[in-house]
């Protein structure tokens, strides 16, 4: 079998966590790549290894140097977040297909990277509106963060042509399936039609 890659990119709050979470559980030949980051691990709910390999600026300035990583941004500022070439390979050599959850310039990295071993996916919100209403329900941000993430998520929303895919994210279920059967029509491809 030969290894595929599939990243799940959207302005933050359009979905595309909750998307890959369901992927996961309902693909079993997926398995999640682990991204390095350098924010602070967020107390219980997150596990280190698991949820991201948490490491300083200066462990990942390291890897930056040794090109560890496949791609790498600075998603915020002075945080951190990239995919590590070891993760894929660990994957891959499981019989595994990788998923991700990475930002839009991350999402195209990867596409420009793997080249038609890889599915970029880009999960758009309904609109703007409903993008605000959801970072606001989720209540992880504060009004500054808030702010600045719509800021950018207007800027993002203007790479949607590059992706392979777009999901809109308006029913979730819906959304779900329209994902699920992307990813399942990728995975069983010949590479050669892709
Ligand atoms: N380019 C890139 N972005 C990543 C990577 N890992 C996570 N991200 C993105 O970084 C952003 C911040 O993620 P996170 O800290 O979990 O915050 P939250 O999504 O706002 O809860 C999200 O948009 C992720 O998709 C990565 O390896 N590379
Ligand atoms: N289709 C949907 N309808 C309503 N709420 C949604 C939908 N998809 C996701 N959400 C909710 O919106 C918030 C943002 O989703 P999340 O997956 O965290 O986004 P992202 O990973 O893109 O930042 C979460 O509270 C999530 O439960």
């Amino acid at each position: 079998m030969q290894g595929k890659i599939i990243a799940f990119s959207a302005p933050s709050g359009a979905g595309k966590t909750t998307i890959v979470h369901r992927m996961l559980e309902r693909i079993p030949e997926l398995s999640f790549s682990i991204s390095a980051c350098t924010r602070d691990r967020r107390g219980r709910s997150e596990t280190n290894g698991q949820d991201y390999y948490f490491i300083s600026v200066q462990e990942f300035q390291d890897k930056i140097r040794h090109e560890e990583f496949v791609e790498w941004e600075e998603v915020y500022e002075g945080a951190f977040y990239g995919t590590l070439k070891s993760e894929i390979e660990r994957i891959w050599a499981s019989g595994k297909h990788a998923v991700l959850d990475v930002d839009v310039k991350g999402g195209l990295s990867i596409k420009e990277f793997y080249k038609d071993r890889a599915l970029a996916v880009f999960v758009k919100p309904p609109s703007m509106q409903v993008l605000e209403q959801r970072l606001r329900a989720r209540a992880t941000d504060s009004a500054a963060s808030i702010s600045s993430r719509l800021y950018k998520a207007g800027f993002e929303l203007t790479f949607e042509d590059r992706f392979d895919e777009v999901v809109i994210n308006d029913d979730l279920d819906a959304a779900t399936a329209q994902a699920e059967k992307l990813v399942r029509d990728f995975i069983t491809a010949e590479p050669a039609i892709l």
